[in-house]
């Protein structure tokens, strides 16, 4: 969910110190000062250690509750430093100041003509202060946690065992979906650092394709090798696709000399791999070709046993149809046991020394939920809630962690790290609900265009843009407590089991005697997974009525238990839910990044998400789950956090509205926003420039460069025009006719035949989504035009034609925001960012020709300077998003 400004990761952030359970962002100033700055700089990152300094450990120690029992700290915990966070909160105070100052200001002088556009301008500018407001709250004091490894290791080498994960996969559709990404997902959590009889992998197939379980069965042959590798050698990362495309990088193995030849045969290896699943599409229809022949009148998928897929069909039929199958759990690795078990030496028939290396592997599931029609299937969320039910009885670990299809591990050490917080806490904090790490998604784009957003805003970086703040939602690489999800409020472990006993009570879970059986052991964290010995009759059966639509039928599965439903953002709900209830969150961070993923390249692709993603927030203020609703357990600047994002969306009416405003200067006589106008002006640019100042802070502690801010605000530009007012738009349709929206899944697939990776990055889909910051582009392209007309025609040093430059100024400002949509939407010539510029130089001497020809006959000098407000929509959104 990486969360937003942009997206609504960036909006969401609290960080709230899972330590003691009290927020620590914001009012603590004191607690900044020098007393509490360790002597020790941060270790992960040598560049972050002119920003960062660790809080002191006596501190860290004193807060967890005074378990006293000497057990290192296996987390650490770092501020900004006070050289930067002092000045950083005094351009906070001061811009509030200067917006209160502006505000009275303006009331003190009120437009007595246009009163209508003033007062739409003021409601304006306060909504404007208010979510800014909404926004800066939770980022006061800015932290971050580390997790330490080293001392995990220790404790797990000494006393302690490492509690069971259970790892779930989604996807639904081979091809929307590229198998090659969920293969390479499922394989980088197969060679994790972390022991394999302690995690098992899920992967939840919505599709219910063959294609799918076979493309399994390939990864479960060739982990076998690729995982023992992984751990000769120690490789990183354990995605082969991405290892494999990786330059050369210092060797961490113990034996480098074996490096080459084993790197080189793994390799040939996979390419092989890569081959079979590729094929597996054809392999499948021939196979069932050639048994279709053989059953006369039948047109099944076969599987390679010879018996009917259970699933869907190639050619769909009556229960094999997609949304109208049954129900498939099949497990592909079983459990190991928990001996381990040493590879063997190199020999004839097996060219790789693995004699020494830990062989076995963890756990592996398929599953395919049932599907009826006439029942909301609920997307991904549904497919959550049956993961959670299927492997509560096939492992029931303690803690769970979800990936989309197209995320994979990037660091091996990545369920290591949670533990770090969750084991941390035992004595002080057992509320410590969920941990999340920010995810980095991949570079998938060398130029300069709106696709390096991708980077910026999904991975940690976007987050980190007032980041290493708690997520305020919940979703890909947050790994949380089973029990937590069940819908339990925070422990007192005791009162938990006659909390689960009551809740049974109303039928919350569903009628699974054997399910509900597992629900007290899952909030066991001391428990090691012991799955059913034999997956006989009876399991079947209750892993079928598991799986069924109509399991949740008259339960609470959605609302209070799982993942919740009927909304877009089910993960930002779903957190919520836990926080509302006093779930603690930490939010942390590791080098390299944790985990990493896939987004869009494709503008129109890439705007549907931030639909999605803002048309969820929106739902979510309209709904149950609206922050302001929940009891006194939230926290309150969780609360402020939750509230900016599930309103962010709405403060881009105003800058549509601000945004289009040249259009009145085109036509009409004239009209001020503000009189002074002068005044006016000062006043906006002061604000506008200490937002920046105060984006100039955090761009510093979040460690992105300049160049990735300043995309960050294009990006935001591109969807303030048109995505969220669209959103906003679609909320009130609701509102009024009370039908939701529709949201198609992210297409992940690359038209990509042509073998150039960024193809999708030329390719526009014309879809009236692009209406609107089309429309704005063009308004302000003829308002430049007509500023340059009329610089021409009374002469720069005029007054007119020195407002007009001004005015220009703000429109040029646009512009330069919407400078990589309009290259999107130039597809194949988007290459060409010259042809743009001369279009519009073009585009712009025209009008000012016409301008200068066809003279307005208004009083054009006063006029122009309406056009110079438009600039504040730019700056006010772009940072305080
Ligand atoms: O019926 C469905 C639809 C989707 N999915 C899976 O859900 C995941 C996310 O769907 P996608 O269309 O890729 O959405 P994104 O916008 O890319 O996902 C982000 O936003 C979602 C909504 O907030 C979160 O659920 C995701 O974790 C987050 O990565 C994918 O793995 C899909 O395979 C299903 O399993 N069943
Ligand atoms: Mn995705």
């Amino acid at each position: 969910m990486a969360s937003a400004t942009v997206t609504r990761r960036i909006n969401a952030a609290l960080h709230v110190d899972a330590t003691n359970g009290n927020g620590v962002a914001g009012g603590d100033a004191a607690a900044a000062t020098g007393s509490h700055t360790a002597k020790r700089n941060i270790s992960d990152g040598g560049k972050d250690d002119d920003v960062w300094v660790a809080v002191d450990e006596a501190d860290v120690s004193g807060a967890s509750g005074g378990d006293g029992g000497g057990r290192p700290p296996l987390f650490r915990t770092y501020k900004v430093k006070g050289s930067i966070l002092h000045p950083y909160r005094f351009m906070i105070l001061l811009r509030l100041i200067a917006i209160v100052a502006f505000f009275g200001w303006r009331m003190r002088h009120k437009n007595h003509d246009g009163a209508w556009l003033w007062t739409m301008s003021m409601t304006g500018d306060v909504w404007f202060g208010f979510s800014w407001v909404l926004n800066q709250l939770p980022k006061l004091n800015p932290i971050k946690r580390v997790p330490d490894l080293a001392a995990l290791a220790d404790w797990h080498g000494s006393s302690g065992e490492l509690p069971g994960i259970d790892v779930f996969v989604t996807t639904v559709d081979p091809v929307d979906e590229p198998i090659l990404y969920t293969v390479n997902s499922i394989l980088s959590i197969l060679a994790a650092d972390y022991p394999v009889d302690k995690y098992a992998c899920y992967l939840s197939d919505d599709g219910g394709t063959l294609v799918h379980y076979e493309a399994m069965v390939e990864v479960a042959k060739f982990a076998e090798l690729w995982v023992p590798f992984c751990r000769k050698h120690c490789v990183e990362p354990r995605a082969p696709e991405n290892y494999f495309a990786m330059k050369t990088q210092a060797y961490k193995g113990g034996v480098p000399g074996e490096l080459m030849s084993d790197h080189r045969r793994v390799r040939r290896e996979y390419e092989e791999f890569k081959v079979r699943i590729d094929s597996l599409f054809s392999t499948i229809r021939q196979r069932s070709d050639a048994y279709n022949a053989k059953h006369a009148g039948e047109n099944a998928t076969w599987m390679a046993d010879g018996t009917h897929w259970p699933g869907t069909w190639f050619e769909p039929v009556e229960n094999h149809r997609r949304g109208q199958h049954a129900g498939i759990v099949q497990v592909i690795l079983d459990h190991p046991n928990c001996k381990p078990r040493l590879g063997l030496p190199a020999s004839v028939d097996n060219p790789f020394d693995f004699s020494g290396i830990e062989v076995r592997l963890p756990m592996l599931v398929y599953i395919s939920r049932e599907k009826r029609p006439g029942y909301n299937h609920q997307k991904k969320a549904g497919a959550m809630n049956v993961m959670l039910r299927v492997s509560a009885l096939l492992s029931n670990a303690p803690f769970v962690i979800n990936f989309d299809c197209d995320h994979y591990t990037n660091n091996s050490q990545a369920f290591r790290a949670p533990m770090c917080f969750m084991l941390d806490l035992h004595h002080g904090g057992d509320d410590t609900a969920f941990v999340q790490f920010p995810q980095r998604f991949d570079d998938v784009d060398p130029t300069d265009r709106y696709a390096n957003h991708n980077r910026v805003f999904f991975d940690g970086t976007m987050l980190s843009l007032n980041g290493l703040q708690g997520p305020s939602y919940l979703g890909t690489g947050t790994m949380f407590r089973r029990v937590a999800l069940y819908g339990v409020e925070p422990p007192r472990w005791g009162a938990a089991s006659r909390q689960i006993k009551d809740m049974n009570k109303a039928n919350k879970f569903g009628t699974s005697t054997p399910f509900i059986g597992t629900m007290l052991d899952g909030a066991n964290q001391e428990r090691s997974i012991t799955p059913p010995a034999v997956i006989d009759e009876s399991v079947s059966c209750e892993l079928a009525a598991l799986t069924a639509c109509a399991y949740e039928d008259g339960t609470s599965w959605g609302r209070d238990v799982g993942w919740v439903y009927n909304i877009a953002t089910e993960d930002v709900v779903t957190g919520f839910r836990m926080h509302r209830q006093g779930w603690r969150s930490v939010y942390a961070s590791m080098e390299p990044a944790a985990f990493r993923g896939t987004a869009p390249i494709n503008l129109t692709e890439r705007l549907y998400q931030i639909l999605r993603w803002s048309g969820g927030s929106l739902e979510m203020f309209f709904s149950h789950s609206n922050a302001l609703l929940a009891g006194c357990r939230l926290h309150p600047l969780q609360r402020v956090a939750y509230l900016n994002m599930s309103t962010y969306p709405i403060v881009t009416v105003f800058i549509f509205a601000y945004n289009l405003f040249p259009v009145m200067w085109l036509v009409s006589e004239q009209f001020y926003i503000q009189r002074p106008f002068g005044t006016y002006l000062l006043y906006l640019v002061g604000v506008i420039a200490m937002i920046h100042v105060i984006g100039m802070f955090e761009v510093k502690w979040a460690g992105i460069t300049l160049l990735d801010w300043c995309r960050n605000e294009q990006f935001y530009m591109i969807g303030a025009t048109g995505v969220y007012p669209t959103a906003v738009l679609y909320m009130a349709l609701k509102l009024v006719t009370g039908k939701g929206i529709y949201f198609r899944l992210t297409s992940k697939q690359t038209t990509a035949c042509s073998g150039d990776k960024f193809a999708d990055l030329y390719t526009v889909r014309w879809v009236p989504l692009l209406i609107p910051t089309i429309l704005i582009l063009v308004v302000n392209v003829a308002a430049v035009g007509v500023a340059v007309g009329k610089a021409a025609a009374c002469g720069v040093i005029s007054e007119p034609g020195r407002l007009a430059a001004l005015g220009m100024v703000f429109n040029v400002w646009i512009l330069v925001l919407l400078y990589p949509f309009a290259l999107g939407i130039m597809g194949q010539w988007g290459k060409r960012p010259a042809v743009l510029f001369v279009a519009m130089v073009m585009a712009v001497a025209a009008v000012a020709l016409m301008y200068v020809v066809f003279r307005a006959p208004y009083q054009a000098d006063q006029w122009l300077g309406v056009a110079a407000s438009l600039g504040k929509t730019a700056s006010l959104t772009g940072s305080s998003g």
